[in-house]
């Protein structure tokens, strides 16, 4: 393995393993086990094929490389992550759609079962797909006061799969979801500690990152294979149902997304965003 001394995001020199340079920004720190995955895909790390298996090859290495923990984070200015690729829907080859939904729940999958303690450290906007890649983590702690995160799905005239709505109530709990996801609610970091879909509000990227650290330092006093079983115990019903129904939502997302009506709505959605 590589080894060399690189610059991370706390501005400090660490010595660490250099595991990959790409979309993807993965550094291993040698003395805690730690690593920082950092999603840089330009301009708002929207989540397209390419990007998805890239990320999921990375959980799974990390996993065979028995890291003590990561923090997944943005390497961009505003934004943690813009949620899936809306090109993937618009007028989709349904071939490629059938791959890039296939790859989606197989990342979500690892991320949310990762063997490893998980941490979001959101220093930008984080809707829809990024709210569900937060959401999916150990611990989340956002930069404050000014980003916004949320499933907003309903918002681009689509729904959230069931998948995606569980892993909210999991974390908000059944009312606060529903009312959530029904209003495609996009939270300010005030507003998201409030409800509890963030465990920490900081006022910038560097101390959220500290805090990050500072709770996987909690899981030095516990045995790895403790904490991954509670975790399965405490996540198995939430990621049960995908397990069972992979086919079924993966059938059902290639019908509604080839629908024309949804096609209009995503069509309109697209041409706001570009104004
Ligand atoms: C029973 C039913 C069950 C199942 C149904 C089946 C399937 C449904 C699956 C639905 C799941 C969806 C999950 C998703 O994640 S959908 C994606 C939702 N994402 C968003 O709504 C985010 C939109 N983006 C923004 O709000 C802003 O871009 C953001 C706040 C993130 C950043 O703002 P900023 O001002 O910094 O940048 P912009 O100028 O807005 O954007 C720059 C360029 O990037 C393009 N862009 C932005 N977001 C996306 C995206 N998600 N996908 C693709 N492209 C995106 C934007 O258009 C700009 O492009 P250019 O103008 O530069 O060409």
């Amino acid at each position: 393995m590589l080894r060399r001394y690189i610059l991370l995001n706390t501005n400090k020199f660490v010595n660490c393993r250099h595991v990959s340079q790409s979309m993807l920004q993965s550094t291993v720190d040698e003395k805690s086990g730690i690593a920082t995955v950092t999603m840089n895909k330009p301009p708002v790390n929207s989540l397209n094929l390419e990007f998805l298996d890239e990320i999921n090859t990375q959980l799974n290495k990390l996993q065979k490389d028995k890291i003590r923990g990561m923090i997944l984070t943005s390497g961009l200015q505003k934004v943690f992550c813009a949620g899936l690729d809306i090109t993937e829907f618009y007028n989709p080859n349904p071939d490629r759609l059938a791959k890039f939904w296939t790859v989606l729940q197989d990342t979500w999958l690892s991320l949310y079962m990762a063997s490893f303690p998980t941490v979001a450290v959101i220093n930008g906007h984080s809707p829809a797909g990024g709210c569900l890649f937060a959401m999916s983590c150990d611990y989340r702690v956002m930069v404050g006061p000014k980003y916004t995160i949320g499933l907003n799905e309903t918002k681009l005239g689509i729904v959230a799969p069931k998948w995606f709505q569980d892993t909210m109530v999991a974390v908000i709990g059944q009312r606060k979801a529903e009312v959530s996801l029904t209003t495609g609610k996009m939270y300010t970091t005030d507003e998201a500690l409030q409800v509890g879909l963030i465990d920490e509000s900081l006022p910038d990227a560097d101390s959220a990152l500290k805090k990050g650290t500072q709770f996987l330092n909690n899981f030095q006093r516990i045995s790895p294979w403790a904490f991954k079983m509670t975790k399965d115990i405490s996540r198995q019903p939430t990621v049960q149902w995908l397990i069972d129904n992979k086919q079924k939502d993966l059938d059902f997302v290639l019908k509604f997304m080839q629908s024309p009506d949804v096609q209009k709505s995503l069509g309109l959605y697209l041409q706001s965003l570009k104004k």
